[in-house]
């Protein structure tokens, strides 16, 4: 019991549940006193038999810490809700390893009739928890199989108790053979003759103890048949919206204040319309804070609007909060709602391959700070649809590398936190291309001397050196060769020619290097998704020329050899008036919700609404 309560009260700190935790924390007290009072009162053998016992449950202790400290989180509570819930259910069946003997005895004596109610009752209690509140496997199915192994224990006991009945009852209809023992009246009498003879009281218990049985039966399947009702129901639930969802995909766009959310919304929602194979998607707000003008709501309507549940403006007339204070009340309350999120959601879709693209508000802190968007997206996925964090920044963040190292921590932030596949798309780039007329010259980057042209290097200036030194030379050598490189790094990083440096090395090993340094600082398109991930040698370049503290530019290029060594975030240019780019990220989107995966396949639409549509490009005028 002890080590039982320890499993479970783990595993509801695992799962941050206090319903598990406490009563575990009860059993887990009461457990260890009882193997106390046990131990001090063992007589039956010596006590050193005791220690073999106590030696497995530290065993499985000990398997249960490791297994929790080996595997990653996710996994490591799978692993304890396991251990747990079979440890349950072996608990549930041990007294029916009593059931031979009381066949064998034919007496229920070894089998207490208290015992089978309280584990029937704690079954069928945890049970109903287990699937209407915490919808937690780990918690129902063992207490399913605890409820039926309660539900057999007092179907035996019914069984003895029923047939004492019986036997008594032919003892006393041959004494009583004036009384009618089968009417109810009768029936009476006759308890009420046994238990004044003295000799039959025993016989008259055990025929009230039968009817109690049998009201005992009659509540345990009726409880029983309440249970399985309600799983059956749950996993017809599951099950029909596992069917119905099949092939649900959602894109849920992230991003700050005034990033271009609505704008991408509208414009995938165009673009994927324009396609013939594809449906169109659905647009839903999610921001109660939503503001659009009388002709942006004709142009682009939501096809779901959480402003229909509650809005920024119904909070502010009823209650006395700030603007931000009362967004975050607005999306609670939609968080706690997610069974109208979900009505909607069917009633607007339909079909079983729908698509979905969600516009969420652009506090960061909704994601950054408390995990209500979390919440959403755990919620999406629970439903079974494939979802894709879209998480997009202004165009106007690359700029500045300040800026663009805070753009890159808050979409690593959302990766993190909203823990969903993700994407990054950096927008406005059209209106980027405008202001730099198409595109910009590329910082020179770092890139390391060529392999053979090193080599050259260190043996041209292994040569040079003594014979005696010459294996020193080499190594000498190296290390120049290596600040040479260094040196020509630094300089290409700070945007200068390497000319010098070039020279410097030798022309004789065949290396073209351009008078006008158009290789090296090649004219770069802002389509490049190169232009947009920079490495860390060209963000440290462009930092030194900052008025930055050293501690904050130290704090600064730690951060960029850490985005760049562990590539955790990589940006998707979106420049919505060009297809391809629109295109692109829709491939990458696709990509990271695994579309058309497990699509039925549709009859293609009409070629000429296609073709229409395309006429219309459509996507090219997204603006909401
Ligand atoms: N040229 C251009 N303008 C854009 C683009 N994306 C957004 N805009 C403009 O940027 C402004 C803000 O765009 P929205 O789509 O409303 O941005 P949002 O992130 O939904 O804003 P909030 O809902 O207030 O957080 C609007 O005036 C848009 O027309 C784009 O890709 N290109």
């Amino acid at each position: 019991m002890a080590v039982q309560s320890t499993i479970w009260f783990g595993y509801g700190v695992a799962t941050d549940n206090v319903t598990v935790m406490l009563p575990n924390a009860v059993g887990l007290v009461l457990g260890t006193g009882y193997t106390w009072v046990f131990h001090q009162h063992y007589k039956v053998g010596p006590k050193k038999a005791l220690l073999q016992q106590y030696a497995v449950a530290a065993s499985i202790l000990v398997f249960v810490c490791a297994g929790v400290w080996v595997l990653p989180p996710p996994r490591s509570t799978s692993f304890l809700g396991f251990v747990a819930a079979s440890g349950s259910v072996i608990f549930a069946f041990s007294p029916l390893a009593a059931v031979v003997t009381v066949f064998r005895q034919q007496s229920v004596a070894s089998m207490p009739l208290k015992t089978s109610c309280i584990l029937f009752c704690n079954g069928s209690l945890w049970t109903l928890y287990g699937t209407l509140v915490a919808q937690d496997p780990a918690i129902w199915v063992p207490n399913v199989l605890g409820t039926f192994g309660g539900s057999l224990q007092l179907v035996i006991h019914a069984f003895f108790a029923l047939r004492s009945t019986t036997t008594h009852r032919a003892t006393y209809d041959t004494l009583n053979t004036d009384t009618d023992a089968s009417s109810p009246r009768g029936f009476a009498s006759v308890i009420d003759t046994t238990l004044r003879r003295g000799g039959g009281c025993r016989g008259g218990r055990e025929m009230m103890l039968g009817w109690r049985a049998c009201l005992c039966i009659a509540a345990a399947f009726a409880s029983l048949l309440a249970c399985l009702v309600t799983c059956a129901r749950g996993w017809l639930t599951a099950l029909y919206y596992t069917a119905l969802s099949q092939g649900r995909y959602a894109q849920v766009v992230v991003g700050p204040a005034g990033s271009g959310k609505s704008t991408f919304c509208f414009t995938m929602q165009n673009y994927m319309a324009s396609l013939a194979y594809r449906l169109q998607p659905l647009v839903v707000n999610l921001d109660p804070g939503q503001e659009r003008s009388e002709e942006e709501e004709k142009k682009h309507p939501f096809d779901l609007d959480v402003r229909d549940l509650i809005s920024v403006s119904d909070v502010l007339e009823e209650l006395d909060f700030g603007p931000n204070g009362a967004l975050v009340f607005a999306m609670e309350h939609l968080v706690e709602n997610m069974e109208w999120l979900k009505e909607g959601m069917d009633e607007i879709g339909g079909s079983d391959d729908e698509y979905f693209i969600f516009d969420c508000p652009g506090q960061i802190e909704l994601y950054t700070h408390i995990p209500v968007l979390r919440t959403v997206v755990e919620n999406l996925m629970s439903w079974n649809i494939h979802v894709c964090v879209v998480h997009v920044i202004d165009a106007l963040f690359i700029d500045d590398t300040a800026k663009f190292i805070s753009g890159s921590l808050l979409a690593l932030t959302a990766m993190m936190q909203l823990k969903a596949p993700s994407i990054n798309v950096i927008t406005k780039c059209d209106v980027k291309k405008e202001s730099f007329g198409g595109g910009r010259k590329r910082k020179q980057r770092a890139r390391p001397l060529p392999l053979a042209l090193t080599k050259r290097l260190a043996e041209t200036e292994s040569g040079e050196s003594e014979e005696g030194e010459k294996s020193g030379g080499s190594v000498e050598a190296m290390f120049r060769a290596l600040d040479l490189q260094e040196r020509q790094a630094n300089r290409a990083a700070a945007g200068g020619g390497n000319d010098e440096l070039e020279q410097e090395k030798g022309e004789e090993d065949g290396v073209d290097s351009d008078s006008d340094g158009s290789e090296r600082g090649a004219f770069l398109d802002v389509d490049d998704p190169e232009y947009f991930n920079p490495d860390s040698v060209s963000l440290k370049a462009s930092l030194e020329d900052s008025s930055m503290s050293p501690k904050f530019r130290a704090l600064s290029d730690s951060i960029c050899d850490l985005l760049d060594s562990y590539n955790l975030v990589h940006f998707l240019p979106l420049d919505i008036t060009s297809e391809d780019s629109v295109e692109l990220v829709v491939l990458h989107i696709d990509n990271a919700t695994q579309y058309g995966e497990d699509l039925e396949p549709r009859d293609p639409r009409d070629q000429d609404d296609a073709e229409d549509d395309e006429a219309a490009n459509v996507f090219l005028n997204p603006g909401p």
